[in-house]
């Protein structure tokens, strides 16, 4: 399988400071999560025309109705391995996995055309920058119009019928008037809702939300992130929450992946990751991450930096920043092992360790 994929805006903090849910894992009264629509087994993808493997190992699903966040600093490798999920072209990037599969479909060896049909169906996604995925000399109602009447073959009064419905189901306020809007006559968060209305237009199994909210204000954040968990919830979707914000992707996920340098360094249920963490990594990002405190400001940063692609260490890639470092975590490469129910980490010492809330003081 061969897929590509381009690199994401940098992040832009939300300086804004503003009520947020307290954060811990799925909402009550979700339903339980149903069929894989994603499963993902060995995912390893490359940059510099293969020179390079920046995502490496990477395995998981996404169940109807589930979320599931990965989360990680920028560089981490969370939007090669979503774009790798969207089959998303960008030069010199391949990936490839032992399985790719969309609710039946084998994604693995797909062409372009095929990919661009699942990605106007049962594949959608929104990403950081609402704006530049759409075209500014059209009014955003046909941007969305239009490939219902080509996929979903609605003629044209059916196409606006539809349309502004789906405009009213994202939340946007006069839904009519909206239709008739170009991109530049709306705000950041109003445009997310279109790609948000657009990308569940087709009636998707997976929507993949890559950042989906950095770029907004904290009170519009919010409001987007309630959306995509009542989204998901009415509609039964898988949703794939990509943020390098830890607090942002706990308030919505039913699981986690933690990313450090490519790898995924711990997997869990949300509530049970930030309870409890079972990796160094998890545990100094739920640290900077202000979980449940409703004024937060810009994100502090962990010390030091990630390995670039490449250059990590052949022993734990985090060890060089990681407080509980042994010299047996150096050397040989730490492999991902189950870790009790439905958990799993990357960690050499994760037996002898107690992190997070629970860890002693004198540790
Ligand atoms: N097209 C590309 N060519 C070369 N290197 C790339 C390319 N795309 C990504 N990379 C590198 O691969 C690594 C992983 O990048 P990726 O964009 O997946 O990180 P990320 O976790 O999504 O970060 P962010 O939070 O900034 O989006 C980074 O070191 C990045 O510089």
């Amino acid at each position: 399988m061969s897929a590509t994929t381009s690199t994401p805006d940098l992040d832009t903090r939300p300086a804004a400071a503003a009520e947020r849910p307290v954060p811990g894992g799925p909402v009550s009264g979700q339903p339980v999560p149903g069929r894989p629509v994603l499963e993902v087994e060995g995912l390893r993808v490359t940059v510099g025309r293969g020179r390079t493997e920046a995502v490496r190992e990477v395995s998981f699903t996404v169940r109807a109705g589930e979320a599931v966040g990965l989360v990680g600093e920028s560089g981490s490798g969370k939007t090669l391995t979503c774009r790798a999920v969207l089959g998303l072209p960008a030069a010199g990037v391949s990936a490839t996995a032992d399985t790719l599969d969309l609710g039946g479909t084998d994604l693995l060896g797909l062409d372009g055309p095929g990919w661009q049909r699942l990605r106007g169906s049962r594949l959608g996604a929104v990403f950081q920058d609402p704006g530049s995925y759409l075209n500014p000399s059209l009014t955003v109602g046909r941007q969305l119009a239009e490939p219902l009447r080509a996929h979903g073959g609605l003629n044209r009064t059916e196409a606006r019928r539809r349309a502004v419905e789906l405009f009213d189901s994202v939340g946007l306020r006069d839904p009519e008037a909206v239709y008739d809007r170009y991109p530049h006559e709306l705000s950041g968060g109003m445009l997310q809702r279109v790609l948000i209305a657009i990308a569940v237009g087709g009636d998707p199994d997976l929507l993949v939300a890559d950042e989906a909210t950095t770029a907004l204000d904290t009170v519009v954040q919010a409001e987007v992130l309630d959306l995509l968990a009542r989204l998901r919830t009415e509609r039964g979707l898988g949703l794939l929450l990509v943020s390098h914000d830890l607090a942002v992707v706990a308030e919505v996920t039913d699981r986690l992946l933690v990313f450090y340098a490519g790898e995924v360094v711990e997997d869990g249920p949300t509530a049970e990751v930030v309870a409890s963490p079972a990796h160094p990594y998890t545990e100094a990002l739920l640290a900077v991450a202000g979980l449940g405190d409703h004024r937060r400001g810009p994100l502090p940063v962990i010390p030091g930096h990630p390995p670039a692609p490449g250059e990590a260490p052949t022993g734990c890639r985090f060890a060089p920043r990681c407080e509980y470092a042994a010299e047996a975590c150096t050397g040989a490469p730490v492999a991902l092992l189950p870790r009790g129910e439905g958990r799993a980490v990357r960690c050499r010492r994760a037996d002898e360790l107690t992190l997070g809330p629970e860890r002693p003081a004198t540790t």
